[in-house]
């Protein structure tokens, strides 16, 4: 049924390139900008027929879902707002969309605030906190923990390529957390200052695995080596459905740019031609249950190997694809 879906409001397309490009990143702040431009799509619609107008919908879905493939919240959203859209006339669709797309984002914001509360719990005033990339679930955790009046200090890892740790050192020096910037290299060297590793997730799989950042596996593995616990702060809309039935997490490649400059290359490459040298970039890594100790959702925090059982009770054993009519 995907034939010749027609063309997205522009906004969509212009929210699927702000994806693409990572203006709009991480899997929280990604989930809400797909519902949004659902909503979008749905208050612009000049649909002549209630067909067209659902199809026009799974288009958009479909646009923003082809963006990137890793952070599941993504499908999850788009899901969940094409599930809510009921009715038999256009503007009845219209209306059922635009709420089911706002209910979305309020329960997105509820549920990370309430995250935050129960991660805060497993911090102590005086903690030591090491973070990688840039997650806003993690960071609720460390503002309920500083709004509880908890003195907090952070040792966050830059995050290479793309230097997430920056935006994450920003807005822990907006709460008036004392913040210690180590490239990646060193995360080993300063573990032995940290009470806890706090990381966010792209997906979670159904044995416990935990797919976020490249580099979070690494240190991970080295957190456990320190004695150091470690902690993955993840909404439930983060839990990836498709794992229960053996589907693997697609890893994202992404562009060698990222990496090295086209002049840096040529400096690499010298005298002889490209073709030997590959430079690869994958976005994000998988973290293997056993190296992780809580995962902490808004519905509690969870070992990593009973997770499936909530995920179960939330998806159902069935997902299909977003768009699927
Ligand atoms: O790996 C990343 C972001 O990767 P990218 O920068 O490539 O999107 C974040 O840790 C998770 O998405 C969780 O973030 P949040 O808790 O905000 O959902």
């Amino acid at each position: 049924m995907n034939d010749s879906l027609p063309a997205v409001d522009p906004d969509v397309a212009a929210t699927a390139d702000d994806i693409a490009e990572m203006e709009i990143r991480g899997a929280a702040t990604i989930a809400d900008a797909a519902a949004e431009a659902l909503a979008r799509q749905a208050e612009r619609s000049e649909a002549a027929s209630p067909e067209v107008f659902r199809r026009q919908l799974r288009a958009a879905a479909k646009t923003l879902y082809e963006t990137r493939p890793t952070a599941v919240s993504l499908p999850n959203a788009l899901r969940y707002v094409l599930r809510g859209m009921s009715g038999e006339t256009v503007s009845e669709l219209r209306a059922s969309t635009i709420a089911r797309a706002e209910e979305f984002q309020v329960d997105l914001s509820q549920a990370q605030s309430k995250l935050g509360e129960i991660g805060s719990n497993r911090l102590r005033d005086g903690d030591v906190v090491m973070t990688h990339c840039h997650s806003t679930d993690a960071l609720s955790c460390l503002e309920a923990a500083v709004e509880d009046g908890k003195e907090i200090e952070a040792i966050v890892k830059e995050t290479r390529p793309r230097k997430q740790g920056h935006i994450t050192a920003r807005q822990l020096r907006e709460l008036g957390v004392p913040v210690t910037l180590v490239v990646d290299n060193a995360a080993r060297r300063y573990l032995d200052r940290a009470d806890h590793v706090l990381v966010g997730a792209d997906s979670i799989a159904a044995d416990g695995s935990v797919i976020n950042k490249i580099g979070t596996s690494g240190l991970a593995v080295n957190a456990r080596e320190r004695g150091v616990p470690v902690m993955v702060a993840a909404q439930t809309i983060k839990l990836h459905p498709d794992t229960m039935t053996g589907h693997t997490v697609e890893i994202e490649m992404r562009a060698e740019r990222e990496v090295v400059s086209d002049e840096q290359r040529a400096d690499i490459a010298g005298e002889r031609a490209d073709d030997g040298l590959v430079v690869e970039n994958p976005a994000f890594d998988v973290t293997p249950p056993r190296y992780v100790d809580a995962i902490v959702t808004e519905r509690g925090q969870f070992p990593p190997e009973s997770i499936v059982i909530l995920m179960r009770e939330l998806f159902g054993e069935t997902t299909g694809e977003p768009w699927a009519p």
